[in-house]
């Protein structure tokens, strides 16, 4: 374990493997989701690699109110995990070995992908986040850092730091890791009652309720556009479907009529809805800060006809605990 930045350097200068060096960032209180992610760490720069594992609570991305004080700390076990996981070394400072003259002066601006979704919920939050995010890529100096896509406005702004300003370091996302129910693991999951967590888990079963939906709108186009007489508009495929006589597919004709014309965007989102708004008559109940089904290139939400890769994404609060979570779906793959 390394508490201070002279500890890491040393560790890296010594044991550091050119080209091999990997960093994964954490808070600690680590889960099956952060071993995921030192495991495909290991994976990548192989047994001679160095993986360093940061475990450090950042302040300055955390707002007033917030849960800085009770974020949980477990640095026995994490350092157990992490080395089962296949870390070299784990990186542990205090706020003072981070920040010695204090906050700092001068940050990094996440831009206007910062501002929207977790960012216009946590004013400062992705300033905070992406100024640690970046002195920690001074200290480590890797070649490669791991992110979950969990955390996916995180990792697209990561993303984008690090092409704007130029840092010589491979971003990897790495997929969400679930509970088998479907419940996105996260260390904030430690806060939840057994009835809360019921409750909870209305966040990925609204993302899966819009994935089957999405699959069914595509299934449904592929099927109208295949049809004859049924190239051009939306409408002559609704009607060659009512023409061959199914009544099935005429009951269908105006979800056809949708999904062709690429209204599958509203759908998904009325599907995800349908469940969050159940959730919120539940006891103890879900309370939605945001939905949004956005363009993984910049936040910003998709119209409804969008065609290509799309990030639904959820946040809500469950009790006094703020739980994200999010899937990624393909738009127009079936045509
Ligand atoms: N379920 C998960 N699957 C994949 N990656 C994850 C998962 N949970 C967290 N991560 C990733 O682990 C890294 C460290 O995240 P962090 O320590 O904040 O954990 P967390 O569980 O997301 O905590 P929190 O509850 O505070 O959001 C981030 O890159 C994050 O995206
Ligand atoms: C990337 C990170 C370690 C920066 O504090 C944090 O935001 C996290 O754990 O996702
Ligand atoms: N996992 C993202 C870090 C945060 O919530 O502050």
């Amino acid at each position: 374990m390394l508490p201070t930045v002279e500890d890491l350097d040393d560790a890296v200068a010594h044991h550091g493997a050119p080209g091999r060096n990997a960093v994964v960032m954490t808070m600690g209180a680590l889960h099956e989701g952060h071993a995921t992610l030192i495991r495909a760490a290991r994976e990548r720069v192989g047994a001679k690699g160095f993986v360093v594992v940061t475990v450090f609570v950042n302040p300055l991305q955390f707002g007033a109110g917030e849960d800085l004080d009770r974020y949980p700390r477990t640095l026995d076990a994490d350092l157990e995990l992490a080395f089962e996981a296949g870390a070299s070394a784990v990186f542990a400072p205090s706020v003072d070995e981070v920040y010695p003259g204090g906050e700092p002066q001068v940050r990094i601006t996440a831009g206007p992908m910062g501002e929207r979704l977790e960012g216009a919920s946590r004013p400062g939050h992705f300033d905070g986040m992406l100024t640690v995010v970046a002195k920690l890529l001074h200290l480590t100096a890797p070649d490669l850092a791991f992110f979950g896509q969990k955390d996916a406005q995180q990792l697209a702004l990561i993303r984008r730091m690090v092409e704007d300003l130029n840092f010589p370091v491979e971003i990897v996302g790495v997929e969400t890791v679930r509970e088998t129910d479907g419940l996105a693991l996260s260390s904030r999951n430690r806060y939840l009652s057994a009835g809360e967590r019921r409750t909870a888990l209305a966040l990925s079963r609204a993302l899966f309720a819009a994935r089957e939906r999405l699959a069914a709108q595509e299934a449904l186009r592929a099927r109208a556009t295949a049809l004859p007489g049924a190239q051009g508009r939306a409408e002559n495929r609704a009607e060659a479907l009512s023409r061959l006589g199914e009544a099935r597919a005429a009951a269908d004709a105006h979800a056809v009529a949708q999904a062709a014309e690429g209204g599958a965007a509203g759908a998904v989102r009325a599907a995800a809805r349908a469940v969050l708004d159940e959730a919120a008559k539940a006891e103890p109940p879900l309370t939605l800060d945001y939905l949004a089904l956005v363009d993984p290139a910049d936040f910003t939400e998709v119209a409804d006809g969008h065609d290509g890769e799309a990030i639904l994404a959820v946040a809500a609060r469950v009790g006094s605990t703020r739980l994200i979570d999010n899937i990624p779906l393909t738009f127009g793959a079936a045509k």
